[in-house]
């Protein structure tokens, strides 16, 4: 009996593509994407333009590069967008629905390690960890009371929250761990996650703000969402606060936000993404003593990367079988 084909699914993720970052990791997801499909990477439609006839699923990943967007536009029979990650704003929503091509997404499976970095970030920048770790490394013991690695608990201080979805309720539940009050900004009350993190609910977002000392962007980027985050709102901010962002880049001023820690509008930021993302080589934010800059390596633990991919196969099976998708994002 012949064997039935495997549909082609294109792998649209950078370093599924890229041989010199290959690693076992990689290999073990595409060998988990090869069992049920005829993986097509991007050397593939370079070698053989003719095989875009034929994809009918697509797996994407946030930032899309802009040839890439044109690339994705051009497959005329694709059925299902398979996105590695929770944030979708990086693909044409509009054009997919138009195109009547399903959009999955892993939601949830990304929210403890983007948790985990978000809490991590806080306490590298409030500990001063970084310019402590040069300071060793150039073997150097500072006295008990070095101005510039003298820092603050987070115990006590309060914790903003902008987006209690699963990733800011897991922010959350961490920081309670650590003794900080936490207050939360959504779109609608979570009385369930607000009970069990003991917060408060600021319908308004400018409210939150004065009362701040560590302000988690954790939301989706929306149309609503994009510089959510601007002059106004850092103007409200406390000057000794600080800027977690996990979110999207998007969502933050960025043009503001170099402001707000040039002029002292708040003391420090730690963004695991940016607007642009990768920033530009000397970008301010790249200089700035007081700001973090992670490369958006939120979902990247080995045990995160493995349920993104096994969840990414499953919406791409059943969106293709045109069954229910396990995380469907409803266009
Ligand atoms: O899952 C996502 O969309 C992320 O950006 C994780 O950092």
């Amino acid at each position: 009996m012949p064997t039935k084909m495997k549909p082609p699914v294109l792998i649209c993720v950078p370093q599924y593509n890229n041989h010199e970052v290959k690693n076992e990791l990689i290999e073990q997801c595409l060998s988990r994407l090869r069992s049920w499909f005829q993986v097509v990477l991007l050397d593939d439609i370079e070698q053989n333009p003719n095989i875009k006839e034929d994809i009918v699923g697509v797996v994407t990943q946030s930032p899309i590069q802009p040839r890439l967007y044109k690339l994705l536009t051009s497959l005329p029979n694709v059925r299902v967008y398979s996105n590695h990650g929770m944030g979708v704003d990086h693909l044409d929503l509009k054009y997919a629905k138009a195109k009547g091509i399903r959009v999955g997404n892993t939601r949830n499976v990304v929210s403890d390690s983007t948790a985990d970095l978000a809490i991590t970030l806080m306490l590298v920048s409030t500990r001063k960890i970084l310019q402590g770790v040069s300071m060793a490394m150039e073997n150097e013991h500072p006295d008990f009371v070095c101005p510039s690695l003298l820092s603050a608990n987070v115990k006590n201080k309060t914790l903003g929250v902008v987006g209690m979805g699963d990733i800011g309720f897991k922010i959350a539940l961490r920081a309670m761990a650590f003794g900080m009050k936490i207050l939360y900004h959504n779109r609608r009350r979570r009385s369930n996650e607000e009970d069990l993190v003991k917060a408060t609910f600021y319908p308004r977002l400018q409210d939150m703000l004065p009362e701040t000392d560590v302000l988690v962007i954790a939301c989706p980027c929306t149309e609503q969402t994009i510089n959510l985050i601007s002059t106004e709102e850092f103007r409200l901010m406390k000057k000794t606060s600080l800027l977690v962002n996990i979110g999207r880049g998007k969502i933050v001023d960025t043009d503001a936000l170099v402001k707000a820690l040039q002029t002292n509008e708040i003391q420090s930021a730690a963004l695991d993404v940016t607007e642009p993302e990768p920033l530009p080589r000397g970008h301010p934010l790249l200089t700035m003593p007081n700001v973090i800059v992670t490369p958006h390596s939120g979902g990247y633990t080995i045990e995160t990367c493995l349920k993104v991919c096994d969840l990414l196969i499953e919406n791409l099976k059943c969106g293709l079988e045109g069954k229910a998708m396990p995380s469907e994002i409803l266009l």
